[in-house]
């Protein structure tokens, strides 16, 4: 795939970190650590811009460590990379503990998932087909 990383750090290319992850790791990219005091939000720059092959998006997802160490989650979860983005990709962090956290330069804050997608066509119809579920949701087959 495409890609043109400003790595003003050096943290080279995301990464799996395992021979079958599903998630590549994104690296923070800062001239200088970010404080996030509880509920506060910050866009964080990873220096990754890449060109997705049509068909394909990016998932930006938290990180299972830091949501359960310190309350840091993705508050857009999953975040949508479109494939005609050529913008830097960039995490949308929230902190959701008590406690202040600090995003250091080349910290690992939130993985990228790479994933195939389809676009539809609609076709206006004035009946839609019958099915078991019909309009039942929310809880209606029960606990
Ligand atoms: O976590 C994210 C989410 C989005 N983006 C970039 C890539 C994406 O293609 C673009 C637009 O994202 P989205 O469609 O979610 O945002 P929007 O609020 O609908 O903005 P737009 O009107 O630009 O589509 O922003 C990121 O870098 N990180
Ligand atoms: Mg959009």
């Amino acid at each position: 795939m495409k890609v043109k990383v400003i790595n003003k750090s050096k943290h080279g290319l995301p990464q799996y970190q395992t021979a079958a992850a599903a998630g590549l790791d994104l690296n923070a990219n800062l001239d200088q650590d970010i404080e996030l005091k509880p509920l506060e939000r910050v866009l964080v720059p990873t220096g990754l811009f890449m060109e997705l092959p049509v068909g394909f998006e990016a998932q930006i997802r938290p990180r299972s460590g830091l949501a359960f160490k310190h309350g840091l989650s993705v508050l857009n979860s999953p975040g949508t990379i479109d494939a005609d983005y050529r913008g830097e990709v960039k995490v949308l962090l929230v902190n959701l503990s008590n406690e202040p956290f600090v995003v250091k330069d080349g910290e690992r804050v939130a993985q990228m998932v790479i994933a195939r997608h389809e676009q539809i066509q609609w076709e206006e119809v004035a009946l839609l087909e019958d099915s078991e579920r019909a309009a039942g949701g929310f809880g209606s087959t029960g606990k």
